[in-house]
């Protein structure tokens, strides 16, 4: 029997997700209500630029008004800090997304806290992440929410399924961790100082790798069948590709993400619907 490998078409899901954002929207207009993001950017950096581009399209085709706040590279962490508190007292923004990393040496953390946990439509806060850890998801982290949205689409069943994570990091292997335990799946996280990686990934049913190293990921490393999200985006030459052998892994995957065009666009998609989840709470005195 051939097994067909499901290629996880991100940019067609995240095209649903922005048509029934769009509703949503059309809904609060009714009652003169239009969701605000504002995206904070602080220096330069080339990646950041495209990444805050793309949320803001997306954000026009989805019927949300969005403004980015362009901080200079110099900005000390008191100024930036200083932008946020504005934004969160402005009744017309409803969602703010400190875009990172942060320049040289700004530490991130004491300027996401201020960010109100209701407008902080990354999920970064510790209020956020705490309830997230406490089984009481509210706004969650967008790249581990895309991928929960992907397997929920494909009616992929989490329970007492084999889940292993590459990467541990604050913004995907940890929240995804917490996310995953939510539903009952068993889960290990593997990271730079795990012995033997091989060993962990062979177990997955649903392998998801987030640890930035081209090609990472081999066939012999990943079992028969297995659902395989690839977070990375490295450029090697004038390429984008991910932390999966794509051409090798494909072929005996059960799904699997492409990169450009899988993880990436879901992560935006659900910054969407959480701009929209955050209005919605916002505004139901109005409603
Ligand atoms: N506060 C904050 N929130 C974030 O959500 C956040 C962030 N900071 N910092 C950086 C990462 C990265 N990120 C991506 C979003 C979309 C694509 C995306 O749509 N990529 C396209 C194009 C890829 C390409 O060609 O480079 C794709 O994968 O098809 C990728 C990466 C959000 N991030």
């Amino acid at each position: 029997m051939i097994e067909l490998t499901t290629i996880i078409d991100g940019k067609a899901l995240a095209g649903e997700v922005e048509a029934e954002t769009l509703e949503r929207a059309k809904k609060l207009a009714n009652k003169a209500i239009v969701p605000g993001l504002a995206t904070v950017l602080v220096g330069e950096n080339p990646a950041s630029q495209m990444y805050i581009r793309l949320k803001h399209s997306a954000c026009s085709r989805a019927g949300i008004r969005s403004e980015n706040v362009l901080l200079p590279e110099s900005s000390t962490e008191e100024e930036i800090i200083a932008k946020i508190e504005e934004l969160n007292l402005r009744e017309d923004i409803n969602g703010i997304l400190l875009q990172l990393p942060l320049p040289g040496g700004l530490n991130p953390q004491r300027a996401m806290m201020s960010i109100l946990p209701e407008k902080d439509v990354d999920g970064f806060h510790p209020r956020n992440m705490g309830a997230l850890l406490l089984g009481a998801e509210r706004l969650v982290p967008c790249t581990p929410l895309g991928i929960i949205y992907a397997l929920e689409r494909l009616d992929k069943k989490l329970e007492g399924t084999e889940v292993v994570i590459v990467g541990h990091s604050n913004v995907v292997g940890k929240p995804l961790a917490a996310m995953m335990l939510n539903r009952n799946a068993t889960v290990q996280v593997c990271h730079v100082f795990t012995r033997d990686l091989a060993e962990h990934t062979r177990d997955a049913d649903i392998l998801v790798v987030a640890a930035g190293v081209p090609g990472l990921i081999k066939k012999e490393m990943v079992r028969p069948g297995a659902y395989i999200f690839d977070v990375g985006i490295n450029r090697v030459g004038d390429k984008t590709v991910g932390d999966v052998d794509y051409e090798e892994v494909s072929q005996i995957a059960g799904a699997i993400t492409p990169v450009p065009g899988g993880v990436g666009p879901l992560t935006v998609a659900m910054l969407l619907r959480q701009t929209l989840n955050a209005t919605e709470d916002q505004t139901k005195d109005q409603q």
